[in-house]
């Protein structure tokens, strides 16, 4: 019998053709080939590995992301609502994962850091999509980018003329009659706040982005304790001031209707 027999089974369902593997679907082979340390200092592996998780997960918020926006011009705010619970629960893992690096020591971390430069995390093309998806433009990123290819280049500009979560959100009132224009939509916000009986759904999903806004702000200030443990008063290898630039940026917002609604409310 098949079934009691010690070992895999002869057959797996799906397996019929005998083509697919773990490591095969996966591309193990490739993905675990590509973590290359460029000195011998022990905790280089590390950083590289954290940085590479970040953008995997920075890929699939992108995903997830689109497909919000999408769901919100299409007036389907149940689905919008179920991608931001995903995009929420990986964004709190992006912040948890700061331990995993705050394990390294800043002398271990001394060993390898002359051969970053100028690299640095400034150069996150992906990093700065997301944050050109959800409404924080500064196109003075663009000339910025050192070493970008023309395919990451076109990516970006490709961000800054499509449209953001923001623009996705104003559809969906528009779409049940509440004006959005600049006059108008501080009263329209107001107006979705003060009746949830007919606005829940309004509600919920911009506590959604509020939350996603609120997410990405944590994140920023967990890099930068995290950036004054490793480095201190240092400048970046990106060519920055280190820390008092990310300070800067703590104070970004996504929505800042959504944060200034609170002061009406
Ligand atoms: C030892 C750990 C780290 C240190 C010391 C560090 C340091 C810095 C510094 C100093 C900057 C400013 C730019 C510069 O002049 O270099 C920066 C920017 C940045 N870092 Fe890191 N970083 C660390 C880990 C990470 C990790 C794990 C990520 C995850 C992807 C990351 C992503 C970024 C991003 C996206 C920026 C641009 C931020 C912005 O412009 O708002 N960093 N980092
Ligand atoms: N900017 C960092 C170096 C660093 O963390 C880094 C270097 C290369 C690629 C990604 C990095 N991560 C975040 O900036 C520093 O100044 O120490």
């Amino acid at each position: 019998m098949d079934g009691d027999a010690p070992g895999p089974p002869r057959r797996q369902f799906g397996e019929e053709g005998g083509l697919l593997s773990y490591g095969g679907y996966l591309r193990l082979p490739e993905l675990l080939a590509q973590q290359r340390p460029q000195s011998q200092a022990p905790d280089e592996l590390l950083f590289i590995t954290i940085h590479q998780v970040y953008e995997l997960w920075f890929k699939l918020l992108l995903h997830e992301l689109e497909g919000a926006r999408e769901a919100m011009f299409a007036g389907e705010l149940w689905q919008a609502r179920h991608l931001f619970r995903r995009v929420h629960a990986v964004e709190r893992v992006l912040i948890e994962q700061v331990d995993v690096l705050e394990t390294m020591t800043p002398q271990d971390f001394m060993a390898f850091r002359a051969n970053l430069a100028p690299a640095s995390g400034f150069q996150s093309v992906q990093f700065r999509e997301l944050e050109f998806l959800s409404g924080l433009r500064d196109e003075r990123y663009l000339s910025s980018f050192r070493h970008i290819s023309e395919e990451e280049l076109a990516r970006l500009r490709r961000r800054l003329a499509e449209p953001t979560l923001w623009d996705a959100y104003l559809t969906a009132l528009s779409r049940r009659g509440l004006p959005v224009s600049d006059k108008e939509i501080m009263s329209s916000l107001l107006a979705v706040a003060r009746n949830r009986g007919s606005y829940d759904d309004l509600w919920q999903l911009a506590e959604d982005l509020l939350t996603h806004d609120e997410t990405a702000a944590l994140w920023r200030m967990r890099h930068v304790q995290m950036v004054e443990r490793q480095i201190g008063t240092k400048s970046g290898t990106g060519g920055s001031t280190g820390a008092p630039y990310l300070r800067g940026r703590t104070r970004l917002h996504y929505f800042p209707l959504l944060w200034e609604l609170r002061a009406w409310l």
